[in-house]
């Protein structure tokens, strides 16, 4: 197979990586100067981490307190189920060792056959009694397992500002890894518990031969050679690249032909048969050079020769035993060939798992202390909370809106990979109760302005002081809940609609006759009275069936396809919804600022009139905040304008203010303006 070369990617890596080519890819994975295998160092070094970090020890009282019969049950089933190879091949064998010596006497001692045999079966039995118990206990531990670290992954993540949250290192946050852990341990105690007990069947074995020493050392020696010393690409974690230009233009066409969000493109645009003739040329070009995942086609470090080698060598307890069946034919026994070869085989496969088993531990290791961190910076953040400033203060808890100011503020965005800042130099000053509209063109930066009031990020630079006191040092909690959010960010939760709505006022969520009244304000009544389900439909509920295998056409796939069908609304009518969900916050007396950022792209004309109409009725002395693009419903009644442009603040003052100074406010305005005094005079 001729690999296929990089063409234009790049090449250059760093030297603690390493790269080869297989088929289509380019595999580029950690390169490791130690002889040792990397997993079994790395799983070592994460065991002692876990140890002296008490990680481990926590998950364990953790998991004990979730069910102690049950985990200790898990563990000794390991011990059990580990034992479990050695014990049917002593059984097995003390069968055919008791036949052999009545076959070598000419009396078969039919008591000790029959004693054997009964064991036998009754091992089995029992084992197969002790697998079934182990596999109810499992599935009930794991559950509990994964829902009690849910709800504390749940606890920890909804504390966790908006930056923290949307970073990249809080999304490793894996509940089910707890089980993961617990498993891959009692996985490795199986598999040292079957290794030893298989060891010690071997010493026992070989310990009456003259050759024993020799039978032993080339079982173990090899096996631990195998395990250790070996390091097939296939056990490390890589990275593949599709370096061929020709095999990614190819999945670019069938991508563009077969995803169905491409249609209306596809369709009219009418270029459907050139993306299939585009396909097929490339096709044609690339010959064959196979596609198959780098798994299936690494190589590994071994030759063909070295495979051929390693699998005979596997065969040398064996040869020894019957070399010296040979040379000493009457000393030979063959209950003793079949236990060795059996013994040598069971064990071999028993070092392979402990080895597979160990390399994947240090993963589970890593996980658990992503886990308790992420468990003790929420513990340490709630700490720090509360010891902040409780908004409002003692002294402003008689004044009804938020008083805002920006002072010398700069923002770039955490995640912003340039060094553009989005707001620079910012300042104004928003009074208490006061409607502030804020216009400005695309980009200028309306909506990070809206973003750093609803506080969703701090300023990079420069303070914003809310009634007078920097805003980073009150109560997160506290802010959020003294702001109404009215935004075109916003989704629509997989809940019912009246959860959707009520959850704007978390603490009055049972009161229906405010959830019917929000929903009133936000227009959103009408059309879900006119539902099937009408409140308690669930608009976009968490999937609930999960095809297992293939399912064809036919009564199944009908039934899948039946159950996971769902109630849809327009665009508009979920906008509704979610001012609905802002007006039930707005009637909470803890709001004292409402923000709201084009939340009315989607609504007809009328609908967006009566939005504002009532989001001015119901402000009641609460500061107002609003970002547009559209002059007129708010524009004139605002008490302050701010026109922002390239990044700052370039004009304050009312509407007639603002056209008088005829600078940018007046420009945008008169364009819009001229826009219907034209139509009309047409
Ligand atoms: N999440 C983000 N990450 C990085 N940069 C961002 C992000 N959001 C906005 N920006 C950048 O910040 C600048 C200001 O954007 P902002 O969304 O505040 O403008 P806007 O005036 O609200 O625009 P529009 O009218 O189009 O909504 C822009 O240059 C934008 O590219």
């Amino acid at each position: 197979m001729k690999p296929s070369k990089s063409t234009g990617f790049h090449d250059e890596l760093p030297p603690s990586l390493a790269s080869t080519y297989v088929g289509m890819w380019r595999v580029i994975y950690e390169a490791d100067p130690c002889h040792l295998s990397a997993s079994w160092t790395q799983s070592l070094q994460k065991w002692r981490q876990a140890v002296l970090d008490q990680h481990l020890l926590r998950l364990f009282v953790d998991i004990y307190h979730l069910g102690p019969v049950l985990f200790l049950f898990c563990i000794f089933s390991r011990l059990v189920r580990g034992l479990e190879d050695a014990c049917t091949i002593y059984f097995s064998n003390q069968v055919i060792r008791s036949i052999e010596d009545g076959l070598a006497s000419g009396t078969p001692d039919t008591q000790d056959i029959v004693f054997w045999l009964v064991a036998r079966v009754f091992i089995s039995a029992a084992l197969a009694v002790w697998r079934h118990l182990t596999s109810m206990a499992d599935p009930i531990l794991s559950t509990r397992i994964k829902l009690y670290f849910e709800e504390r992954a749940m606890e920890a993540q909804v504390d966790m500002d908006y930056v923290a949250v949307t970073s990249y290192q809080s999304c490793d946050f894996t509940p089910p890894s707890a089980w993961g852990t617990l498993y891959a341990i009692l996985e490795a105690v199986d598999a040292l518990c079957a290794t030893g007990s298989q060891i010690l069947l071997v010493v026992s074995m070989t310990q009456s031969r003259e050759d024993g020493w020799m039978i032993l050392v080339v079982c173990i020696a090899k096996l631990f050679s195998d395990a250790v010393l070996a390091e097939p690409l296939q056990s490390k974690a890589y990275l593949a690249q599709i370096t061929d230009k020709l095999y990614l233009r190819m999945r670019a066409l069938y991508t563009v032909a077969m995803d169905v969000s491409y249609r209306k493109d596809l369709i009219g645009g009418a270029f459907g048969r050139h993306l299939v003739d585009e396909y097929r040329l490339a096709r044609q070009a690339l010959g064959d050079i196979s596609d198959e995942v780098p798994y299936h086609l690494l190589p590994g470090h071994s030759t063909l020769a070295s495979k051929v080698l390693t699998d005979s060598i596997n065969n040398l307890p064996v040869l020894i035993v019957g070399a010296s069946a040979l040379l000493h034919p009457r000393h030979t026994s063959l209950s003793c060939l079949t236990m060795i070869e059996q013994a040598s085989f069971s064990l071999r496969h028993s070092v392979s798992r402990l080895s597979y088993v160990m390399s994947n531990l240090y993963r589970s290791l890593e996980s658990i202390r992503t886990i308790y961190n992420k468990i003790d910076a929420h513990a340490e953040k709630l700490k720090a909370d509360a010891h902040k400033v409780r908004y409002p203060a003692v002294d402003r808890k008689d004044q009804r809106g938020m008083e805002i100011h920006f002072r010398n503020v700069s923002f770039r965005y955490p995640q912003s990979e340039s060094d553009k800042f989005a707001l620079q130099n910012v300042d104004f000053h928003i009074k208490p109760s006061s409607l502030v509209v804020i216009v400005g063109a695309n980009g200028s930066g309306k909506t990070s302005i809206a973003n750093l009031l609803s506080g969703f990020y701090p300023p990079t630079a420069g303070e914003i002081l809310i009634d007078g006191v920097d805003a980073q040092a009150y109560r997160p909690l506290d802010r959020h809940e003294a702001t109404a959010l009215l935004t075109q960010d916003y989704n629509i939760l997989p809940l019912t609609i009246s959860e959707n709505i009520a959850l704007g006022d978390p603490y009055d969520i049972a009161d229906e006759y405010r959830v019917q009244e929000a929903a009133r304000l936000g227009g959103s009544a009408d059309f879900v009275s006119r539902l099937p389900k009408a409140w308690s439909t669930v608009l976009h509920p968490v999937p609930s069936v999960n095809p297992l295998g293939y399912i064809e056409d036919g009564p199944l796939r009908k039934a899948m396809d039946d159950l996971d069908k769902f109630t849809d609304v327009s665009g508009g009518e979920k906008q509704r919804l979610a001012a609905s969900r802002a007006f039930m916050r707005l009637m909470s007396p803890k709001t004292r600022l409402v923000v709201i950022d084009e939340p009315t792209s989607a609504m007809d004309p009328l609908g967006e009139y009566q939005l504002f109409e009532k989001l001015r009725e119901l402000q009641q002395g609460r500061t107002m905040i609003c970002v547009t693009h559209r002059f007129g419903h708010l524009t004139k009644y605002a008490d302050q304008i701010l026109c922002v442009d390239h990044g700052n603040v370039v004009e304050t003052g009312t509407h007639d203010e603002l056209l008088r100074s005829d600078g940018l406010y007046a420009k945008l305005y008169n364009v819009q303006a001229d826009g219907f005094t034209s139509a009309i005079h047409a």
